[in-house]
């Protein structure tokens, strides 16, 4: 039967479709960087808590001081932290830090800077009005109200937020974990001596940062050679609480093809996408586990993990934008394309995004390419042509 072919459109849905919603968990702060919010969150507590002082100074009625320069009996001494606060008395002052709770009866916070800072007896030189200083208690948050939204990406200042209502969790969709295992006899992990007729590995290199990138838990299992066996026990051995497995590499049509081999008939498709690079690529469920093909060239297996894997992992985690922004430029020199398959050249367009170059050609084991690029040109099916000032369309990846 002749294999199907995908857009790369209708091949990003199929590959989303393998991946349903994760499982929500409540991870402490420290893990939750970068994740998605998976309910909405109520604050336990007011911000701040209780009406406080904005600077260092003397907690005051500010009629007592409307006629300054003035000298007022300092009555107390209040440091951040305490507890006992007494009421200021009229015609007193408490001497009062940043962060300390406001004494009952004050009205206004006259900066230290406009006293003679004394401890005993303090000397006003300028009336405040009252109000003057002061952190009112739920200026910032009111006890009880929804501080961070379901749906929310939670970078450093939402952390910072929830820590400061007194969240030691956050209810988030469960990073995925995901199994990278490259395939192919050739390879050699770097770092180790290279015998003749061999390369370096760098996909599962590669793979495994973009998965941790977007907040997964990426293991990468020692490269299997080419052995179908040795390749369905590994895979075998650490499905169980898997996620995920991403393969590169044994999908093409050689003669030892051994994801192939391997998984045809045990629930996974290979299937052509009408893309260069990333042609061949094969999806579906092998032992329970959601199974990715991707082609072992560097280049392919990095777009094919860039344009479908990322994109459906995101979904996964909750993320309401899966995909990366896209913009259009002027291409600085001519390029030609398969026209029966959409191209995604490796690229650099310049700051104000009016022009864009291509980096390397459109080989599929440029990586070198890929690794100075900023943005992908999208020449889609129907095209074979681009000229130097025509616009294209850009997939911006920095
Ligand atoms: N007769 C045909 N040959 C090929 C076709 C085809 O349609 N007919 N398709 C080509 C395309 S397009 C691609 S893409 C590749 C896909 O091949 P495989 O997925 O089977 O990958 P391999 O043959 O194992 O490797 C391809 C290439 O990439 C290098 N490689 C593989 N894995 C790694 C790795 N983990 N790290 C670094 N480099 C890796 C490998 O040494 C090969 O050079 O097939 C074409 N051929
Ligand atoms: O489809 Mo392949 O990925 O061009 O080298």
């Amino acid at each position: 039967m002749a294999k199907r072919t995908y857009t790369a459109g209708e091949y990003r849905d199929e590959v989303a479709a393998l991946l349903p919603p994760l499982p929500v968990v409540e991870l402490p702060l420290a893990d939750c960087l970068g994740l998605v919010l998976a309910e909405d969150v109520v604050a336990g507590v007011s911000l701040p808590p209780f009406d406080n002082s904005a600077m260092d100074g003397y907690a005051v009625r500010a009629e007592d001081i409307a006629s300054a320069p003035v000298t007022l009996p300092v009555a107390d001494d209040i440091p951040a932290g305490r507890t006992d606060v007494q009421p200021l008395e009229p015609g007193t002052a408490h001497r009062i830090m940043t962060g300390a709770p406001l004494p009952p009866g004050a009205d206004a916070v006259v900066q230290v800077e406009l006293t003679d800072a004394g401890t005993e007896t303090v000397h006003i030189t300028s009336a405040v009005p009252a109000g003057k200083h002061l952190r009112r208690t739920g200026e910032d948050v009111v006890e009880g109200v929804t501080v961070l939204h379901a749906g929310t990406v939670i970078g450093p200042p939402q952390l910072g937020l929830a820590a400061a209502v007194g969240l030691g969790t956050l209810p988030v969709r469960r990073p995925p974990r995901v199994i990278v295992l490259s395939t192919g006899s050739e390879l050699v992990a770097a770092g180790e001596p290279l015998p003749p007729g061999h390369i370096y590995e760098s996909n599962s290199v590669l793979i495994a940062a973009a998965v941790r990138e977007i907040g997964g838990n990426a293991t990468v299992l020692r490269f299997v050679p080419d052995d179908v066996d040795k390749f369905r026990a590994v895979v075998a051995e650490h499905a169980p609480g898997a996620d995920l497995l991403i393969t590169s590499g044994g999908v093409s049509a050689g003669a030892y093809e051994v994801v192939k081999d391997a998984l045809t008939g045990h629930g996974v498709e290979f299937v052509r996408v009408a893309m260069q690079p990333g042609g061949p690529q094969g999806f579906g469920t092998f032992l329970g586990l959601p199974v990715l093909t991707l082609p072992g060239n560097p280049v392919s297996a990095a777009l094919s993990f860039e344009l479908f894997v990322r994109p459906a992992l995101l979904g996964a985690l909750g993320h309401r934008v899966v995909d990366r922004p896209r913009a259009q430029a002027r291409a600085t020199v001519d390029m030609s394309s398969p026209g029966t398959k959409t191209q995604y050249r490796r690229a650099r367009h310049d700051d104000g995004m009016v022009e864009v170059m291509p980096v390397g050609g459109p080989g599929s084991h440029l990586l070198s390419a890929f690794a100075a690029s900023n943005c992908l040109i999208e020449i889609p099916v129907g095209i074979e042509q681009v000229k130097a000032g025509d616009k294209v369309d850009l997939i911006l990846l920095d």
